[in-house]
Parts: C-alpha cells; structure tokens; sequence
C-alpha cells in the first residue's frame, strides 16, 4: 500500500440490478446481470426487490474505455447479515494476495473533475478553487445529471446507494435522542456548515451555470447525498510528496468494514492504480473486508451511518472553548497555537486514556492571568509545566468536575462567574463509559 487510507462505508440502502459477478468491465453497468448465490450467511442481491431504491441518477460520465480493472470477477455482491451489501469471494485467498485492482482512470478524484471537457472549465473559472468536498460533490451530482456520455462513471453512480444514515440525515427529534454527546454537537455543526456551503455553492457555481446545473437536481439533498457519498465510500491517501489524494474506487466501495483486518488497500502513485489486498486468509463464500480505521461510534455514525458494538476505539470528543471576550484571549489564542491548540478546541477522551496532555495544556493556558502572562513573556514560565500548585488544582477541578455533568444532559462546566465565557461542553452518554476513567482523575485532585 502506497500510504495511508482512511474511510470508507455507508448505510446499506443498497441498490443493484442483476449481476453474477462484479463484472469486468468497468463501463457498462458493473452490476448489470448479477445473479449471486445463497450461502448460509449471505443472500444474493435481488435487483426485483432494489429496483425502486435506485437513485434517481446516473445519465453518465465520460467512457473509459479498457477499464483494466482487475479481480472483479472472483466476486460478487452479496447482502450480509450486519454489514448489508458487500462483495464475497469466489476463490480463495491467502493474507497478502491480490484481489482488486482498479485503474487510476476510473477513479473520482479532484483532478478527474478539472479534466473533465465541461465541468472542468467551470472549475477552473471559480476563485478562490472551490474545496475537495465541494469539486468532488459537484462533479457527482453533474455526473449524475448528464443526459448522455458518462457510461462507466453513469453506472458507478446508478449502483450507489439512494439514501444514506449519517447522522446528517436525522430529523429533528432523532437528532434531539443524542443531545448531550458529541456527535449532537458536532451533527449540529455539520448541518450549519452544509446549508452555508450550499449557500455559497450556489452564488459562486451552480446558479451562474444554469444550463450545466439544472437546479432541480443540485438541490440541498442531493449536495448532503454527494458529500456522504464521499465520506462514506471515499478513500484517503497521503502521496509521497505530502499531498492529500481523495478517491473514489468503483467497486472497491463495495467493501464493508471489518476490524479483523489491518489497512490492505492502497494506491500507487506511479500508476495511479488502486489496489484492494487480502487483509487475511479467504475462503470461497467469505465477505472481503477492508479496514476504515480505528474510528470511534461517534464518528463512524456521522460519517458511515453505523456503530460497531464494544467498539475498542470509542471516545467521547471533548469540546473545549473560551470565550474571545475573555480576559487576555489574544495573548492566550498565541500561546494555545504554540501549543498545537485552538481557542475550540475538540480532544478526543479514550478510557485507556481519559486525560489527554493537551487537555490540561489548554486549561493550564486557559487559566493564566496578567502575571503568569508576564512570566510566560519573560520566559520565566513554561506553559507545558505546572504553573503553581493552586493553578493546576483549578486546573484539574475543572477536569474532574465533568462527572458533574452526567446528572445533566449537557453540561457547561467551570463558567464561573469570574470568568465568563471559559468553559467546557460535556456530554452525558459518553461520560458514563468515561467515568471509570475520570476517577483516576479525582484520585489526582485529591493528591
Ligand atoms: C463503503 S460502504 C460498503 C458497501 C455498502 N455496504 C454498499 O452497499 O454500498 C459502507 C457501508 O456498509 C455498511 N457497513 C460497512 N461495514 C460495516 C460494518 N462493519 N457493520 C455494519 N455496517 C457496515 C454501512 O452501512 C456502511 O455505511
């Protein structure tokens, strides 16, 4: 593997027609005559049952001709009892071997949408450039659009899933169930940040290209469905020249999650090829898994729409914050940045380890009044230690007082009158599991 991944996944809404195998071209529908066989623990797919579930989609991107892809037909999809639709092997595999390969031009990726002969013009023309998010949304939702042309592309995206479970697409009252943990806070935000995206997608693009963009189908709901298309099926690499590549792989975003295998997908630079390797040993029938990460049930629900249950990486994200009219909050957002911090500031709490340094290091910060600042100016203070015995008493009050917060649904701890405006945002439903943790916290308060 080139480098690094990171995600992958969705919400099985699935979709599929009929298709034996994965097929082996990829222009054309991949899927297009998808038979599948039962096995014990997996049914193949029914494109009878799915047809309606397809999205209203695909009129297609450019040909691509030869795909070259390589391995699709040693499988095929089939639906899983947990993970829903993926791909199950026809052969054997042993860890390390080979299983897909598929070639850099059926890719999506940002530079594939500059390239394009009519969307990339218009890319082009936009400054400041328009973001990864945004070029990769826009590039779907038109590929989506197109009337003709974009017959591999058209099929990739007529096998998408038609709706997503990310917690963006909760209605207000589901959303209300999680108030109190982070991904309420964080889902709140996201939403925010969608409808102002959106907002300036449509002065700075879409509503300057009518005629490439109709509007009826670059609505809102087809922007969140582009953006979790991505989050949940995209993959990220880091090239060798530091660079952030995000792709998405047809067919290789058929694969499901499991945490039995390590990372085994990879991209090469110098072909431009991605590859799906075999995480473990397989038997014919067995699912092929992938690996998204060590990804916590907060972040895994925002951005794939599910949960592992016992999850080993889950963690509640801390969301420290101070308010700017706070006392010295210039002096303080410098020295927070030395630090690697932020004036908001989001800390993820595991229960191996519920104390992050950087949480004191922003308390210890937070806290300084005019002298420590002077210190601090002088040198004569070094913010990554103690300040005093009684500043990190107050420091670690402030930490252990999150158990507090657990009578509460959210609670906003240490905002003393004093101090206005510092603070932090605790959660309930993660603090339960946290808590056996927070006690080795008070146990230091009361050293
Ligand atoms: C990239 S997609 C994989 C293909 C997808 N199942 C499909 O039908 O298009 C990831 C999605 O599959 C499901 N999934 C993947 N791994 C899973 C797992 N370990 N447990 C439950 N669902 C999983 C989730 O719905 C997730 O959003």
């Amino acid at each position: 593997m080139a480098t690094a991944l990171t995600s992958l996944c969705i919400v099985c809404d699935t979709v599929i027609s009929h298709s034996r195998r994965m097929g082996s071209g990829l222009s054309g529908h991949p899927f297009a005559d998808y038979r599948g066989r039962r096995s014990k623990d997996s049914a193949p797919i029914d494109a009878q049952d799915r047809r309606d579930e397809r999205p209203r989609t695909g009129r297609g991107p450019p040909e691509n001709g030869q795909s070259g892809a390589a391995g699709l037909d040693d499988l095929e999809l089939a639906d899983f009892p947990v993970t829903g639709r993926g791909a199950r092997t026809l052969r054997r595999f042993k860890q390390g071997e080979r299983i897909l390969t598929i070639p850099g031009d059926s890719l999506w990726t940002v530079e594939h949408a500059y390239a394009d002969p009519i969307l990339g013009p218009v890319l082009r023309s936009t400054q400041p450039p328009l973001s990864v998010e945004d070029t990769l949304a826009v590039y779907l939702l038109f590929v989506r659009s197109r009337e003709s042309g974009y017959e591999g592309p058209r099929s990739h995206v007529a096998a998408l899933p038609a709706r997503y479970s990310s917690s963006i697409f909760f209605a207000e009252d589901e959303l209300e169930v999680c108030a109190g943990t982070s991904l309420y806070t964080i889902t709140k935000q996201v939403n925010q940040r969608i409808k102002d995206d959106y907002r300036g997608l449509l002065m700075r693009v879409l509503g300057l290209h009518p005629d490439l963009f109709p509007l009826d189908q670059f609505t809102i709901e087809d922007y969140k469905w582009a953006l979790c298309t991505f989050w949940s099926r995209a993959m990220d690499f880091v090239l060798p020249n530091g660079k952030a590549l995000r792709v998405l792989a047809p067919f290789a975003d058929m694969l499901n999650h499991s945490p039995e295998v390590k990372q085994c997908h990879a991209y090469d630079p110098l072909s431009g090829n991605l590859s799906v390797l075999a995480g473990k040993d397989y038997e014919v029938g067995d699912q092929i898994s992938i690996f998204y990460g060590s990804i916590p049930n907060n972040r895994l629900l925002r951005l794939y729409g599910f949960v592992i249950s016992d999850n080993p990486n889950d963690s509640y994200d801390l969301v420290l914050s101070t308010h700017p009219m706070a006392p010295f909050f210039e002096q303080k957002q410098k020295l927070w940045a030395s630090a690697g911090l932020n004036s908001t500031s989001t800390i993820s709490l595991t229960l191996t380890n519920p104390l992050p340094k950087n949480i004191l290091q922003y308390l210890r910060i937070q806290r300084l009044d005019e002298s420590d600042l002077i210190a601090i100016a002088l040198q004569k203070l070094n913010i990554n230690k103690k300040i005093s015995n009684s500043k990190e008493v107050e420091v670690l009050q402030r930490t252990a007082s999150v158990e507090i917060g657990e009578k509460e649904s959210r609670a906003f701890v240490s905002r003393g009158a004093e101090r206005e405006g510092e603070g932090f945002v605790i959660a309930t439903g993660a603090m339960r599991k946290l808590r056996k943790g927070f006690c080795a916290v008070n146990v230091v308060r009361e050293v």
